[in-house]
């Protein structure tokens, strides 16, 4: 059976960017396992690239088929977006490699429905200091820039990725992306690897 590496960390880790640099590597020949959200799409976004972008009455009908894994909620100043991995056979462990991108919560029921052993889990750490100043150049880059949004974000995260729950998941490697990105991925795409051989 093949495996499903799978990316976490707070928000403006820099995720996204490690997710794109291993999707792209043609030596790794990793699949994207693309997750679906009800939030609006941000400018540059591409439907089924970053997120199948839906709503919630598909989300309902998916939902009454048996077919969504895992789902989360964000009470967000702008509503509720919800994010979740559906399995509409799209998904076939036994002849591909999954690169997928989510929360504590969803690796847990990924992991459950997969089993233990086919996932792997990568996580991504930021200083916070860094990782605000990058959240906040990222935000106001965008047409209508959210610092409300970016904040309930920021402060949510100590909650989300509490030490007590990194432990509870299981996660042991961390992978620090306070230097550049390039040294990040480099360290990343290493231990893929070592899953590949
Ligand atoms: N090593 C780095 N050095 C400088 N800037 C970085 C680095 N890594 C990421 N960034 C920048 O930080 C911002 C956040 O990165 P990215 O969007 O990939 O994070 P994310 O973890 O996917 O965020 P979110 O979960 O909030 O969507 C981006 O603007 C990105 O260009």
């Amino acid at each position: 059976m093949k495996k499903i590496f799978y990316i976490m960390g707070k928000s403006a880790t820099g995720k996204d960017h490690i997710y794109r640099a291993l999707a792209e590597d043609p030596e790794l020949d990793l699949s994207r396992l693309v997750l679906y959200t009800t939030r609006p799409r941000r400018e540059k976004e591409e439907n089924g690239r970053e997120y199948f972008f839906t709503d919630q009455e598909r989300l309902q009908q998916l939902r009454t088929e048996g077919k969504v894994i895992e789902e989360r909620v964000y009470h967000t100043v702008s509503g509720d977006w919800y994010y979740f991995t559906a399995d509409e056979g799209q998904i076939d462990l036994k002849q591909r490699n999954y690169l997928g991108i989510g929360t504590l919560e969803s690796y847990e029921r990924m992991r459950e429905y997969f089993g233990g052993g086919q996932l792997v889990p990568i996580y991504i750490e930021t200083e916070d200091g860094l990782r605000l100043e990058r959240a906040l150049k990222r935000e106001k880059k965008q047409k209508n820039p959210n610092y409300e949004e970016l904040c309930r974000r920021y402060l949510a995260d100590c909650a989300d990725f509490s030490p007590e729950r990194i432990t509870e998941a299981g996660i042991e490697r961390r992978f620090s992306n306070n230097g550049t990105l390039e040294a990040c991925v480099e360290n990343v795409k290493h231990y893929v690897r070592c899953f590949l051989s």
